[in-house]
This record gives structure tokens, sequence and C-alpha cells, in this order.
């Protein structure tokens, strides 16, 4: 694995620490490769599925690969991302921040990129790469060898299909992401795998594909639609998120999204209950092509 970062100074947020609280410092299998993952994304709201992607990976990883996990990030974009639906980033750090304490005790919320310009995921991946193994110093065996920690990128296939679409990822962002950390795809209904894989094959080493066995098509836009329709969102998500939508009363109208983006939104997202098949992307194409 190369050295290089994209960028070697990383500005931080006011008032920024890294979280590592849940992070293992002990590699207790000293045969198999530390690994950190990292889902980027926009956790509008977050969701049980984003949730459950870690713990997928989780199994993946234990009856397939020579890794060990020590520890899990969401790290939720930054506001200039300007995506449709996107609620301010400190509400969507609340929000992260409830769920991985609800849940597992691996999981973690890095607010690095959410409170700043919009940072692309290759360097991202560099940040936590920088934390971990250059200020935190990585791990350390049993017998107390040190390891370096690998950073690898976890997302859903609709996400690793964007990298074909021409002009959404940068070839040399590509060549770090996929070539040099590596990354963990789990199956998103609607969205093929080998469709959304085909055109990465030179880096098929470092691309492990995790299989869907429960399907559910459960996303942040349905959410938001939901919640503007006054319909119940309850096991959707964690019961403290919806209990924080509900206290700041969040997602009941458009202008609670960024307003600019309003439009875009009405014309991508579609009725509860109207036909649940079909990708995000799918609806998405479908809704612009109507
Ligand atoms: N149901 C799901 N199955 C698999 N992966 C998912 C699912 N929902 C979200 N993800 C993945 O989680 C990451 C973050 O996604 P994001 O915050 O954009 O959620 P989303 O539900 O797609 O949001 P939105 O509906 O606002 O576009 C992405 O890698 C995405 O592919
Ligand atoms: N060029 C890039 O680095 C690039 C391109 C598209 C999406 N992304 C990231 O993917 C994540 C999820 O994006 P969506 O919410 O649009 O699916 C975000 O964190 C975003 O920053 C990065």
């Amino acid at each position: 694995m190369a050295n290089a970062h994209l960028t070697e100074t990383f500005t931080n947020p006011e008032g920024y620490t890294f979280p590592h609280h849940r992070l293992s410092t002990v590699l207790h299998n000293p045969d198999k490769t530390p690994i950190v993952l990292v889902a980027c994304g926009s956790f509008s709201p977050v969701t049980y599925l984003h949730l459950r992607m870690f713990e997928m990976a989780k199994d993946y990883v234990r009856q397939n690969t020579d890794f060990e996990i020590i520890g899990g990030y969401l790290s939720p974009v930054s506001d200039m991302y300007k995506k449709p639906g996107l609620l301010s980033a400190r509400h969507r750090v609340n929000m992260c921040t409830l769920a991985a304490e609800d849940s597992d005790t691996w999981l973690m919320v890095d607010p690095w990129e959410a409170f700043q310009s919009y940072q692309r995921t290759a360097i991202v991946l560099d940040h936590f790469d920088h934390e971990i193994n250059t200020v935190l110093g990585g791990v350390h065996t049993e017998s107390g060898e040190h390891r370096k920690v690998r950073v690898m990128l976890l997302a859903g296939s609709d996400l690793i299909g964007t990298m074909s679409e021409p002009g959404v990822w940068a070839y040399s962002d590509l060549e770090h992401i996929l070539g040099r950390y590596g990354c963990l795809i789990v199956e998103r209904a609607g969205t093929g795998m080998d469709q959304a894989t085909d055109s990465l094959a030179k880096w098929r080493n470092n691309i492990h594909l995790i299989s869907q066995l429960i399907q559910n098509d459960v996303s942040s836009t349905k959410v938001r639609l939901f919640l503007r329709r006054g319909l119940s969102v309850r096991y959707l998500l964690p019961n403290s998120v919806v209990d924080y939508i509900e206290q700041h009363g969040l997602y009941q109208d458009e202008t609670t999204s960024n307003a600019s983006n309003v439009e875009k939104e009405k014309g991508k997202e579609r009725e509860p209950g109207s036909s649940a098949g079909g990708s995000k992307r799918e609806k998405e194409s479908q809704s612009h092509s109507s």
C-alpha cells in the first residue's frame, strides 16, 4: 500500500477532535489485517438500513476475509453537497450520533466532513488514515507489535454504481479509493452488483461484494416523504432518531430542505405506496423522464 495522501494538510472544523472512544487499540488476532469501515453519505435521516450495512459487513468480514474490524464510522457529508433533502449538518450529525450510540459498541460518527466545505470521498478516507495511523499510531497486537490500520469505504451498490457514470468521480480518486484503500459494497434492492462493478474490474481484488439476503428498499428519501405526509416512520429508524425528528419538527415541510433544491426533490420523490419496486436510481431516472 503506497503512503501518499492526496493532500498532506487536513483542515479541521473549529473545536474538532477525532472520535475514537470506540476504536479498538488492540488487534486480537495477529494474523489478521486491522480495518476501519467508513460509510460516507447524506444520512438525512439515518435509517436502520445504514446501520444494517455495518452488520452485514461484520458477518462478511468474519466469514470471507483475513480482516479484523477495529471500528466503524458514519461520515455525514457537508451541507455544501447540496443534495435534495439535505437537512443541516448539525441535525444530521446529532441523529447519526443517537443511532450509533443506540446500536453496537463499535460505531462512531465523525463530524469532520459535515462541518466544513465539501470534501471528496478520497480526501475523507485520507483524513481517517491520517487520524488513525499518523495521529493515533494505528493498533498493537496483544504481544505489543505495531500494525497499520487499513481504512475501507463501506457503501451501497447504488453508490458504487455512480463510479461508472461519467463526470461523477475523477479517475485519480477512484484509483486512490479502490486501489489504495478498497471497499465493501452492500447490495441495494434494485441496483445490480455486476452492473455496478463491471467497469471497475481493474480493482476487483479490492472490491468486496456483500449480497443482500433480505430485500429491503428503505431509503432516506422515502422516510422524508412519509414524514411530510404525517405517516409514521417508527421501526424504519432507531426510536431515538424518530423522537429527535419529532422534538425538532424536522422534515415537516419542504422548507426544512436546502431551499435551492426543493423543486428537484419534488421531482425525485414518489408517493408512498406507489410502485414500491425499483432502485432509488431507477426512480430518479423515471421521475426525470416523466
Ligand atoms: N437500503 C439500503 N441498502 C443498501 N445500502 C444503502 C441503503 N440505504 C442507504 N445505503 C447506502 O448508505 C450510504 C449512504 O446513503 P445515503 O445517505 O445517500 O442514503 P439514501 O437512503 O440513499 O439517501 P437519499 O434517499 O436521501 O438519497 C450509501 O452508500 C448508500 O448506498
Ligand atoms: N467524487 C467524489 O468524491 C464523490 C462523488 C459522488 C458521491 N460522493 C460521496 O458519496 C456519498 C453519498 O452520496 P449520495 O448521498 O449522493 O448517494 C457522499 O458522501 C458523497 O460525498 C463522492
